[in-house]
């Protein structure tokens, strides 16, 4: 046998591709379309009978046309970043939507083998050749990515059954992981986001509270990360026990204890989006259904001052009444006041109504999209309907109350790097015996010039801590002095109430005289 020189070798296969390519060519343009897709037809069958392997496409956009990316698709890109960024030759970074991080993937013709217990698949990046015949409104690029997966056909039954799932899992889990978190919020009407309409709008979620930046007492703090770590992993187990996989938690306390804080410090920690629900901006019990259907899975639904939003009756409150109860409450902030005026206006139109609300919150409706947490803040829990705060629907009551000694020493910690302090002694008595808020207390402990060290910052807290004091010395003097003003004016009532009542009661006496006199005289003969 003559060797062939390779130089040589190497054209003869270029022209026998040539060749090939040419006969195609002809192929194609010369047998009727219909005896072409005949004869692939059986090509396809012949080739199937001595092939053992079998294909699965997953392609980027469903064939129809339909503009949204496929769910598979991405998770499958995800899953494959993974694996192929360690093994694949060519790659491809990408900046993917909502993501936070580049994507490294399997550049376009890429192949890589993956291993699923025993068993060899292999993945292919590929990208279908433009149709020039169809116009496309919505992409200018044409070509159409999708991923073919190959494996024997005597895996069939693990790879569908098993294989896909765990390859959807990974993928939606690492999806997750490298997400941009999101604070949507509902407007009055619906837009277009994107390819769809929904009546949520969003920003992305950056809000650096976390629960070590949280001021709360260490015990009641861990408390609360355990059980929203228990609640993201409990799917088997709610599934076990027949219930929708979601929770509710009440936050409660006083203005500026770190409620909403709080939220975010959850949303931070389980890595969940937040649906922040204005409910005075919902037309009815429908548009509530509606925006509930319209969110994802691993989700924050919140619902702040649900005392100010619906009135236990299921009718809307009038702020005037609600402002009034709102003086004694420390709540100075004008802004707040000024957005919850408007909101009490808005809600005029709205007739969310309590059933709608607690139809929400456990209806059959509140099972779809997967995991949720609800939460709902309010100052004044006492003013709720039991029925939607109670356990079932609001499974954890949280009290957020003023800062104690050991909230103080986190915010200690946070604000001035400070562990201990000759001064802790004195502030732990202060904070003891007075009530202000980790609001109040954070502010106190922030430097305000470049010249505030930690020793000063401490001096104006207990600075503002005794003028809390004599403020409220002073309050309660004068609520005292206009008890016993009230206190006075009511004896004085009495007492003017009681002449009144006397002199009556004389006049009537005298009336009852003269006539009795009148009586005698007549009895007598004296008037006749
Ligand atoms: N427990 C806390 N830990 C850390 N910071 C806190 C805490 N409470 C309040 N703060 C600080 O005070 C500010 C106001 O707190 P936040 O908005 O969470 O209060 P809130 O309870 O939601 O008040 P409101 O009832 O008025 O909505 C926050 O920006 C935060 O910096
Ligand atoms: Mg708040």
């Amino acid at each position: 046998m003559t060797m062939m020189p390779g130089g040589e070798m190497l054209t003869q296969l270029w022209s026998a591709m040539a060749g090939l390519m040419f006969i195609c060519a002809m192929f194609k343009q010369y047998v009727p379309f219909d005896v072409q897709t005949h004869i692939e037809k059986y090509t396809h069958k012949l080739i199937a009978l001595v092939y053992p392997y079998i294909q699965i496409t997953f392609h980027e956009y469903s064939t129809d046309g339909w503009f949204e990316r496929s769910k598979a698709y991405t998770a499958i890109e995800r899953y494959l970043s993974t694996n192929s960024s360690t093994r694949a030759k060519r790659l491809k970074a990408d900046m993917v939507r909502d993501s936070q991080s580049l994507i490294l993937s399997m550049d376009d013709h890429e192949e890589i083998i993956d291993e699923f217990r025993g068993i060899k698949l292999k993945w292919a990046s590929r990208k279908t050749s433009p149709n020039r015949q169809v116009i496309s409104f919505y992409r200018d690029n044409d070509e159409r990515m999708f991923y073919k997966l190959t494996f024997h056909r005597r895996h069939r039954d693990i790879v569908t059954n098993t294989y896909l799932n765990h390859v959807m899992e990974e993928g939606k889990a690492i999806e997750v992981r490298t997400r941009r978190r999101k604070l949507y919020t509902n407007n009055k009407s619906e837009q277009w986001v994107g390819y769809r309409r929904t009546m949520w709008s969003h920003v992305v979620f950056e809000h650096p509270a976390t629960f070590d930046t949280l001021a709360m007492e260490p015990n009641k703090k861990q408390e609360i990360i355990n059980d929203l770590i228990t609640f993201t992993k409990s799917k088997d187990y709610y599934k076990k026990i027949g219930k929708a996989w979601k929770r509710g938690y009440l936050l409660f306390g006083p203005p500026g204890t770190g409620k909403s804080t709080m939220i975010a410090a959850m949303a931070n920690l389980i890595e969940y989006d937040i649906y922040d629900l204005e409910l005075t901006a919902v037309k009815d019990n429908s548009e509530l259904r509606k925006l509930l259907i319209d969110t994802s899975g691993k989700s924050i639904m919140v619902i702040e001052d649900i005392d100010c939003s619906l009135d236990l009756t299921g009718q809307r409150k009038k702020k005037e009444k609600d402002k009034g109860d709102k003086k004694d409450g420390d709540k100075g902030n004008l802004i707040e006041e000024e957005k919850k005026k408007k909101d009490a206006e808005d809600s005029k139109d709205s007739k969310v109504t309590l059933s709608g609300l607690l139809n929400f919150i456990d209806g059959l409706w509140s099972a779809c999209g997967g995991e949720r947490i609800i939460v709902f803040t309010t100052n004044y829990v006492e003013k709720l309907d039991p029925a939607l705060i109670r356990r079932g629907r609001m499974d954890k009551h949280i009290e957020m109350s003023y800062c104690s000694f050991e909230a103080f020493k986190v915010l200690a910690r946070n604000y001035l790097d400070l562990e201990s302090h000759d001064s802790f002694e004195t502030i732990r008595g202060l904070l003891e015996e007075n009530k202000i808020t980790p609001a109040d207390v954070a502010e106190n402990l922030m430097p305000k010039s470049s010249e505030e060290d930690a020793d000063t910052c401490l001096k104006n807290l207990m600075e503002a801590i005794e003028r809390l004091k004599e403020e409220a010395r002073l309050k309660a003097e004068e609520e005292e002095k206009a008890k016993a003003e009230e206190e006075e004016e009511r004896l004085k009532a009495e007492k003017e109430k009681e002449k009144e009542k006397e002199k009556e009661q004389k006049s009537a006496e005298e009336e009852k005289e003269k006539k009795t006199s009148v009586a005698e005289a007549k009895e007598n003969g004296v008037i006749t």
